[in-house]
């Protein structure tokens, strides 16, 4: 359960197996889910590579121009490390319309901070009419 402007959501969360470029997106993925949070490394330029194509996928498969989307670029903790600038990710969202974070997974407060910009992307696409309580799915 997440709170959001005095609001409570119910979360459900549907990880997906580690994801490359070549793997098949099943169907399953797009069913009954309203929204994504698509997760790369700021370490790893390859992770950033394989979101764009899972977007592209992701795109196909729910045959919409355009998903509540929140993109994460994690392990923002490993500064001698990192190989994706903020600017580049934000550059990335912005191209799909979509939010923008980075986030450790070391830091509790930005993993939350992660579901509730998930939350406010489906209530924008959803017009903000909301009954009490919601259930989201989220991917
Ligand atoms: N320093 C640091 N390490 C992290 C962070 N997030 C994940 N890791 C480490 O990265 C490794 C992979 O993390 P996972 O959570 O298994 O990643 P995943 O994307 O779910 O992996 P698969 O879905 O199994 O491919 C683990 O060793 C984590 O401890 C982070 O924010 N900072």
């Amino acid at each position: 359960m997440v709170s959001v402007n005095g609001q409570d959501f119910n979360l459900q969360l549907v990880d997906t197996a580690g994801q490359d470029e070549y793997s098949i997106f099943p169907q399953s993925h797009s069913m009954d889910i309203h929204g994504y949070v698509l997760v790369y490394s700021v370490t790893s330029m390859k992770s950033f590579e394989v979101v764009q194509v899972l977007h592209d996928k992701l795109l196909d498969m729910v045959g919409k121009i355009q998903v509540p989307t929140v993109l994460v670029g994690n392990k923002k903790d490993l500064h001698m490390e990192r190989v994706i600038k903020p600017e580049e990710g934000k550059k990335l969202a912005d191209s799909w319309g979509a939010a923008f974070m980075e986030s450790s997974a070391k830091e509790n407060e930005t993993a939350v901070e992660v579901f509730k910009r998930i939350i406010l992307e489906m209530e924008k696409a959803d017009g903000n009419a909301a009954p009490e309580e919601k259930k989201c799915a989220v991917m």
